[in-house]
């Protein structure tokens, strides 16, 4: 475990690397080690950096040339798979609108008023203007929602490919979630209770293009490329290209840390099912994707930027319940149980507002 300072005095972002649960020639103790490295990092804030996951720097590299492939398409061959209006089925591709200028209010106070129809129209409005595009993918097996991709001779082998990325990625969620277990030091009762926090036919793999954007359009006061939100997820996997822009806000200062791109590094936030799951031990990291300040840019364009974040979640039917361990007379339990997909379909009328699964 290292610590990495971000450059401006902030706190840092710590690094875990998890190689002990993917080096089989690496013992208990060092798995223990690591997995306590782990669930402390994210104790403490919510992410966490984490290196020995398995992927090799070239296999990143062709994740993310297949994902440059797609956005590089035609607004009409990537229309051949379009995500349905509505949040069900969340697969497909959902195109850029017109762009939506995000002030320093809506960063700081994103709006969650309770009139549900006047939210509805903003998610709509949202949806219609939020500079970027993406691309949902879940499992082939998933039983309650189907695939939607591109005709096979838009991107020969895109499906095949984007299939075997998502199997990878279900493993690394399952793996991460094991060293939880570990570091946490859970019975094997409780491990069984945590593993169902990842069913591997209901996770969500995305694809995100951020396309660039003018030195003009950040003069008008564009301060956000997706504003404040938390994951639902049980937590969320992400890889980025070297653009930089990714925040997470330190619940102990409110201070939005830069996580800052580095090869190879994957991004983990907690999301609201482990923050429930663990009475608060975890909670859900706020995160943003933010600009550069107008001022700090000469050139005439920030460039494009590419993520690819995977949803580690329990299946639809699941019920999460907290955990007994961590409730205790002075930490008394704060959530009722809830069934996964209850709580999507409570939220997912924020969904294009909040920016979650
Ligand atoms: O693009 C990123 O770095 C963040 C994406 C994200 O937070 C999300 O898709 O929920
Ligand atoms: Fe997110």
């Amino acid at each position: 475990m290292q610590k990495l300072d971000d450059g401006a005095g902030r706190a840092a972002i710590v690094t875990v690397d998890l190689s002990p649960f993917t080096d089989t020639s690496l013992r208990d103790f060092e798995r223990l080690e690591a997995g306590q490295a782990l669930v402390e990092a994210c104790h403490n804030l919510g992410f966490v950096k984490i290196t020995g996951h398995g992927f090799t720097k070239e296999e990143l590299d062709v994740a993310f040339a297949w994902t440059k492939r797609l956005f590089d398409l035609s607004y009409e061959e990537k229309m051949t798979a379009p995500h349905p209006p509505g949040p069900m089925p969340h697969r497909g591709y959902s195109g850029i609108g017109v762009e939506k200028i995000y002030s320093k209010e809506d960063m700081e106070n994103p709006d969650c008023s309770k009139d549900v129809g006047q939210e509805l129209r903003k998610i709509m409005d949202f949806k219609a203007r939020h500079p970027l595009e993406s691309y949902e993918i879940g499992s082939e097996q998933d039983d309650q929602q189907q695939n939607i991709w591109l005709p096979h001779e838009v991107l020969p082998g895109f499906q095949d490919y984007m299939n075997s990325l998502y199997e990878r990625l279900a493993g690394v969620g399952k793996m991460i979630l094991a060293a939880f277990g570990v570091g946490l030091g859970l019975d094997p009762d409780a491990t069984t209770a945590l593993m169902h926090l990842c069913s591997e036919r209901h996770c969500q793999l995305r694809l995100l293009h951020y396309p660039d954007i003018e030195r003009e359009k950040l003069l008008r006061e564009l301060v956000a490329r997706l504003p404040p939100h938390t994951d639902w997820s049980t937590f969320t996997m992400l890889f980025q290209d070297n653009s930089g822009g990714l925040e997470l806000r330190d619940p102990s200062t409110q201070q939005f840390l830069h996580a800052r791109p580095e090869e190879g590094v994957l991004v983990l936030n907690i999301g609201d099912m482990f923050q429930r799951f663990s009475n608060d031990h975890f909670v859900s990291a706020l995160h943003r994707v933010a600009v550069p300040e107008a001022g700090t840019v000469s050139e005439s364009r920030i460039p494009a930027r590419y993520s690819i974040p995977f949803f580690v979640s329990p299946a639809p039917s699941h019920t999460v319940e907290t955990l007994p361990q961590f409730v205790a007379p002075g930490t008394p339990i704060k959530y009722a149980p809830i069934k996964f997909q209850d709580y999507n379909a409570f939220i997912s009328k924020y969904q294009y507002q909040s920016g979650g699964l």
